[in-house]
């Protein structure tokens, strides 16, 4: 079957026949529109689903280049680095909802005048919990502003209100969350809250009026009537009292700011409680008062502005200048596939692989972008992925032994660890000597760079010759690795 069409969305706007389904095998379009006409070459276009076959006999020199273009194109798209979306810092709100209105009613009997009250409890307030989850490696799909359900208010015939829903946020295992300022900028809400009732701008009457207007549910037409009521006034005075202890559980809040480590797999964590319902009318009962007519709001969800900062949690951290072969280190020893290329500054996120050893013993290994000097002030890529080794047990220093002087990389490295954190070079570290491979430069480094680093840590730190690109020297360094890894834990342990 051949359908013709006008490709409008083409600049070059050409006649394009599809080859059959659209699921077609390439290699049997190639195959079959080659056999036909030898003179007709066909280019082949990949897009999402389909494969269109352009005649070339039809292609003139200008629309060929279009076409290459788009070609280009339609394959960047493809190819484009799925990571990009990485961010390991983000600043959120989160918002535990409010609870439900307590309700005011009157189960209502043929022939019966004094009516008990039947209002039901308003719900709570959803909570924001974040779970650790490993299956996540980027904060980019959390969104800036999160907020749990309301609570549903009571109902008459005494019918309490269901809980808000709980908004349940899988948040990356390593990251680390704390409470931080609201943003000067917040939005204010709509909502009559603390701070504009205790404002000392304010006489006591206007306090007084606002007060009741955030608390208090009133029966139809008795909102000017109950304040009046000396019943009224005393319920007011028992809400005072639970009021109370809610105020010193609040004051508690407020002076421990929320720290969090993720660091548990599947652990959970409530960072903002939802309100408590408002209380029906059958609450405030009372010997002397059968029929109250009013009843309490819920109350407002715990809101924090919370900073996320993700940490990546891995056994050991690469560390080294652009270029100087982490990304193919990694590759070489784990099954992650980073993006290799001969220029600097190819990777953008760090990446963590996983080693596999024989005995099913596995550690983790996190690749970073290359560090320059001048890291500290920005210079390159900055040095804020260092965050991502910092937590990492050993570190492995990765030199191109056929530079120049490669100590000269080691020494910047070293500096520019200690200048992001002070005393992270103390850290168990093992220097990988890559691209032994190319033996005129190697040769002659190996041994003096040896020396220097003998000369600086005597037995302390271990410096390996490998070839990552050829795997070569690669079991060495993965043994050594383990070893490090699991005295550490010991050392931990302790
Ligand atoms: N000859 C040789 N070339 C290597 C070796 N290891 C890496 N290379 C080459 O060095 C270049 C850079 O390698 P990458 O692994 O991308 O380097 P990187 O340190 O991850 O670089 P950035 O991500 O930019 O920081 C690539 O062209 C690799 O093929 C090696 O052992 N021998
Ligand atoms: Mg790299």
């Amino acid at each position: 079957m051949q359908i013709y069409f006008r490709a409008q969305h083409f600049a070059f706007r050409k006649q394009i026949s599809f080859a059959g389904s659209f699921l077609q095998p390439l290699v049997q379009i190639r195959n079959s529109s080659s056999d036909n006409n030898a003179e007709e070459k066909p280019i082949l276009l990949v897009g999402q689903h389909d494969v269109a076959v352009i005649q070339e006999s039809e292609v003139d020199l200008a629309s060929k280049n279009d076409m290459e273009k788009i070609r280009d194109q339609s394959l960047q798209y493809k190819l484009r680095d799925k990571t990009r979306q990485f961010i390991d810092l983000m600043y959120v709100m989160v918002k535990g909802g409010a609870g439900g209105d307590g309700c005011v009613a009157f189960s209502r009997e043929k022939y019966v005048s004094k009516v008990p009250p039947s209002g039901g409890n308003g719900g709570r307030g959803g909570n924001v919990i974040f779970v650790a989850s490993s299956n996540h490696s980027s904060l980019h799909s959390i969104s800036k502003n999160i907020t749990a359900g309301r609570g549903h208010n009571g109902e008459g015939n005494m019918k309490h209100g269901s809980a808000g829903k709980d908004v349940i946020i899988q948040v990356p295992l390593g990251t680390i969350v704390r409470e931080v300022d609201p943003l000067l900028n917040k939005r204010q809400s709509k909502k009559i809250n603390e701070d504009q009732i205790n404002d000392e701008n304010l006489d006591e009457e206007t306090k007084l009026a606002k007060k009741r207007v955030a608390t208090w549910v009133h029966y139809p037409r008795y909102n000017e009537k109950n304040p009046l009521s000396s019943f009224f006034i005393e319920a007011e005075k028992m809400i005072e009292q639970d009021e109370g202890y809610n105020r010193v559980l609040k004051a508690k809040d407020a002076n421990n700011n929320l720290f969090l480590d993720l660091s548990v797999p599947n652990g959970q964590y409530i960072v903002a409680h939802g309100g408590l319902g408002g209380k029906g009318n059958p609450h405030f009962l009372t010997n002397a008062n059968r029929s109250p007519k009013y009843a309490t709001k819920g109350q407002e969800g715990q809101v924090k502005y919370l900073e996320l900062e993700l940490k990546a949690i891995a056994d050991a951290g690469l560390v080294g200048l652009p270029n100087a072969g982490k990304s193919t280190f990694l590759t070489a020893v784990s099954n992650a596939h980073p993006k290799i290329a001969p220029y600097p500054f190819t990777t953008l996120n760090p990446y963590i692989g996983t080693v596999d050893y024989s005995d099913r013993f596995q550690l983790t290994v996190a690749d970073i972008p290359g560090i320059i000097q001048g890291a500290h002030k920005n210079i390159g890529l900055g040095h804020s992925f260092l965050r991502h080794i910092e937590r990492s047990k050993v570190l492995v220093y990765v030199v191109d032994l056929s530079g120049n002087q490669p100590w000269e990389e080691w020494y910047i490295l070293q500096s520019e660890l200690e200048k992001y954190r002070p005393g992270l070079t103390k850290r168990s570290s093992l220097i990988v000597a890559n691209k032994a491979d190319i033996t005129e430069k190697s040769k002659e480094n190996f041994p003096i760079f040896e020396a220097k680093v003998k000369e600086m840590f005597k037995e302390e730190i271990v410096i390996v010759p490998v070839s990552a690109k050829y795997k070569k020297n690669i079991v060495k360094v993965t043994t050594l690795l383990r070893q490090m890894v699991e005295k550490r834990e010991l050392i931990t342990c302790k």
